[in-house]
Order: structure tokens, then sequence, then C-alpha cells
């Protein structure tokens, strides 16, 4: 798939709430494709909507082990559409991001450890999981961007 050029922290698009997805179509799919491309492209480990300048509510996870990371899963990449949080566990980590519209940074944020999730898949049906550690860190930064909110906002 072709690989969409990626918003920079300053762009509007990426201060804005993301539109529910409401038309699980072929192009949701494509965008999908386009979207995963883009990520491994980029070397991530997640990329949402707005950071290609989409303004749905969609993004993609994909955990595996890293340097920072090194018992991550290995985990194939998640679609995820109109997620929710339905519940956040009181204990917070610490621990290192960074963010392909933040190029070259790397920032330490405090995240919920585990947190109780709901989505939608690429056929628009409803998924619920308990998500921690790494994986949660990756839902809850992606969550973020869906609100227009980035890693800057986050870093003190
Ligand atoms: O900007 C994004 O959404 C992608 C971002 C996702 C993310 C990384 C780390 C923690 C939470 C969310 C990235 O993939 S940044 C680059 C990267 O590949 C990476 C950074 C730190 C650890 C592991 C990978
Ligand atoms: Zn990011």
């Amino acid at each position: 798939s072709a690989l969409l050029p990626i918003a920079l922290v300053g762009e509007d698009i990426l201060k804005q709430q993301a539109i529910a997805v409401q038309h699980f179509d072929a192009a949701l799919t494509e965008l999908a494709q386009q979207m995963s491309a883009s990520m491994a492209a980029a070397q991530g480990v997640g990329i949402a909507a707005p950071q290609v300048h989409s303004p749905l509510a969609l993004f993609i996870m994909a955990s595996r082990p890293n340097e920072r990371y090194p018992d991550a899963p290995n985990m194939a990449p998640v679609v995820v559409v109109n997620p929710h949080i339905i519940h956040v566990s009181s204990d917070l980590v610490s621990g290192e991001e960074g963010c392909l519209s933040v190029p070259g940074q790397r920032f330490i944020i405090q995240r919920h450890k585990t947190i109780e999730v709901r989505y939608q898949n690429l056929q628009g049906e409803w998924q619920q999981a308990e998500l921690t550690d790494f994986i949660a860190r990756i839902f809850q930064h992606e969550f973020d961007h869906l609100q227009g909110i980035t890693l800057l906002e986050r870093s003190r």
C-alpha cells in the first residue's frame, strides 16, 4: 500500500477530536492497510488516523520487543476502531515513549498499568479486552491522539 505522509506536532489535524467511524467498508480497510504500511516503514509500534491526516477514530497497535521494552510481546498489528476506555487501574507506570509526530525525541510518560477497553474491528464487531504494560501504554498513547492529545501535553 502507498505510504502516507505523517503529520508533525503543531499541525491542526493532531489537535482535533476524531470522528466516529460509521461505514465499515472497503475504503476503511484500505486506510487501515495504508496506516499499517506507514507504521511499519516508520518502525512504529502504533499509528493513529489523525497522524496520516485522517480525522477518523481509528488506530493500529502492534507490540514487538525493543531495546526499551525487551520483554514486550510480539503482537500482530491490531486495528482498533471507535475505542472506549472502560476502566483504568489506579497503578501508574512511568515509561519511555516516542511519537512519529515528534521525530527524534523520547519522553518519560506515566500511564495506567492496566486498562479495560472496548473497540470495533474492521468488520464492525465489538471487542472487549484487558490490556496491561507495554500494550496498555501503546493503546493509551494512540487513544490520546484520537482526543487531540500528544506526548507534549503529557510530559511535564
Ligand atoms: O506516534 C505514535 O503513535 C507511534 C509511537 C507509539 C508508541 C511508542 C512507544 C510507547 C507508546 C506508543 C511509536 O511507535 S514511537 C517509535 C517506536 O517505534 C518506539 C518507541 C519507544 C519504544 C518502542 C518503540
Ligand atoms: Zn504518537
